[in-house]
């Protein structure tokens, strides 16, 4: 069995109130770490409404809120803390505005470069990818396994695998040492329902030695 956990990441676009079904239906299904509302041009106003339907159930089922790009945000609505990429606010401004006690979790494409400066600063996370091809975002690197296992044996921060995972392919991540598969829509987009999903990663976790 392996430590690895899922790390949810929100469809682009979606009604919060009908997107509740689903997300209820995904935490109730299997161990999910935490949940990364990622709304991209949406609206301040836009993101507090999710917030406000959404963190109720995640903190329900015990699962961390993180809330993507926008640290002023995160900390407004109470959120467990902050994604930020190498074009958001940078990782010491993000800092400052969730404070020393939130999540703050940087992505470092394929760049084991970035991820030691990320790490440096006092990122919680770093985030490698993407793993596999993904209609979720025009991704800017693609990252190999390697970077998982060489990470992992050097440093304790934990690592998050991002970039068109599904249960189907995630085995050599998991094996690799990731600590997080985050996931879009090889849940929401599972042709048997995203509890069938949850499961999935489930059950590889357990799986895997
Ligand atoms: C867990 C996780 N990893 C990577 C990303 C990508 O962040 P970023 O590079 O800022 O791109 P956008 O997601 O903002 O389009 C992420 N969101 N979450
Ligand atoms: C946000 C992000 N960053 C790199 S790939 C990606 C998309 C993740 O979504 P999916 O799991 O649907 O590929
Ligand atoms: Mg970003």
């Amino acid at each position: 069995m392996s430590d690895c956990r899922l790390y949810l990441i929100t469809p682009p676009a979606f009604d919060p109130r009908a997107f509740a079904e689903p997300l209820k239906a995904a935490l109730g299904a299997g161990d999910v770490a935490s949940l990364q509302l990622r709304l991209k041009d949406a609206s301040a106003d836009a993101v507090r409404w999710a917030a406000e339907v959404l963190m109720p159930i995640t903190q329900a089922h015990d699962v961390a809120f993180i809330v993507n790009d926008r640290p002023d945000l995160a900390r407004e609505v109470g959120a467990d803390g902050v994604h930020i990429g190498q074009e958001d606010a940078c990782y010491e401004e993000a800092r400052k505005i969730v404070g020393p006690s939130s999540i703050v979790g940087v992505t470092c494409h394929n760049s084991r470069h970035l991820a030691m400066v990320a790490g440096e600063k006092g990122a919680d996370y770093v985030a490698f990818g993407a793993f596999f091809p993904t209609n979720t975002k025009i991704a800017k690197a693609h990252a190999t396994p390697d970077i998982l296992s060489w990470w992992a044996e050097l440093f304790e921060i934990p690592c998050v695998a991002i970039g068109g995972i599904r249960a189907e392919n995630a085995n050599p991540l998991v094996q690799a040492g990731a600590d997080f598969i985050a996931v879009s829509a090889g849940v929401w987009d599972h042709p048997e329902g995203p509890a069938t999903a949850v499961q999935a990663f489930n059950a590889l976790f357990h799986g895997v030695q």
